[in-house]
């Protein structure tokens, strides 16, 4: 029998660990509207998390809260143990959360390289003085960044456009950049809204491929919201269910996928309640 770390868990038949992230009893409300009820649920190292429900449940509000756009009133996240009334974007960031966003938020008249060259700017210890200065090693420093960039490229099979300018690529090989340009901080958790929105069958074949590649080769932690349920329920470990921006189900696809109370949201969503 193989022995675990401790803490380790198989979920999917993936070896997911301890927590990483930790939110509990989170509320945020906008004015009146309340998005998000005392949600709480964790998420373990290296799995891959969804967060689904009809919408206006509260999914992207959730993102919002975990890195950091959105401070909500009640509640703590404790993020590597580290017990926090809410993030800062800047140093969820810089901690190793990145994300991707429901509509795509590319520089369009910039090529595939500088977009992704973009997301290494937190890395890049080197500022426009620096450079003036130490000529040498800003300039290694820029190698070193574009090597990265390069890397993921292959990774993400995008050599033959590199020089193209994102505006003039079809939606989902921008969907693909914008991975890229994420990837690009070399994350330790992922967040994906809506990685495959948009997309047709194919693209959502190959998006699917890359986000099990990254979680399976980087050993990124992925938390994602997809409106797909085939591909939510293909690939996540575990996932949390909102509705009205309350948590409904919190379990493995099939655990979700038999609570009647998640049954029921969804059947009131199809029929337009
Ligand atoms: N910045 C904001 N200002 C005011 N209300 C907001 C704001 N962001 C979200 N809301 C409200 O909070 C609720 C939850 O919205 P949210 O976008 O988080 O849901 P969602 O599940 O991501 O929806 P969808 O699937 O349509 O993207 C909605 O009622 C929405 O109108």
């Amino acid at each position: 029998m193989q022995m675990n770390e401790p803490g380790a868990h198989f979920e999917a038949g993936r070896q997911t660990g301890p927590v990483i992230l930790d939110l509990r009893h989170i509320s945020l409300s906008f004015g009146g509207v309340k998005a998000l009820t005392d949600i709480s649920f964790d998420v373990r190292q290296h799995e891959i998390r969804a967060i689904i429900g009809p919408n206006g449940a509260g999914k992207s509000s959730m993102l919002n809260v975990i890195n950091g756009v959105y401070r909500p009133q009640q509640g703590e996240i404790v993020y590597r143990g580290e017990h926090r009334r809410n993030m800062d974007c800047y140093a969820a960031a810089k901690s190793g959360i990145a994300r991707t966003f429901q509509n795509i938020a590319l520089f369009k008249g910039m090529t595939v390289l500088d977009n992704i060259m973009t997301g290494r700017n937190l890395k890049m210890r080197s500022n426009f003085l620096l450079q003036a200065l130490y000529w040498g090693p800003a300039r290694r420093e820029e190698i070193a960044h574009r090597h990265k960039a390069e890397e993921i490229i292959d990774f993400l099979e995008i050599q033959h456009i590199r020089k193209t300018p994102v505006g003039r690529l079809p939606y989902g090989l921008q969907k693909r950049v914008e991975l890229g340009r994420a990837l690009a901080a070399e994350p330790d958790i992922l967040l994906l809204d809506e990685p495959m929105a948009g997309m047709n069958v194919e693209e959502k074949q190959d998006m699917c491929r890359f986000i099990l590649d990254v979680n399976d080769q980087f050993g990124t932690t992925i938390v994602l919201i997809e409106h797909d349920m085939g591909v939510v329920m293909d690939i996540s470990d575990r996932v949390v269910v909102l509705d009205y921006g309350r948590k409904i189900g919190d379990g493995t696809p099939d655990e979700v996928r038999a609570n009647p109370e998640v049954i029921s949201a969804y059947l009131g969503a199809a029929h337009g309640h």
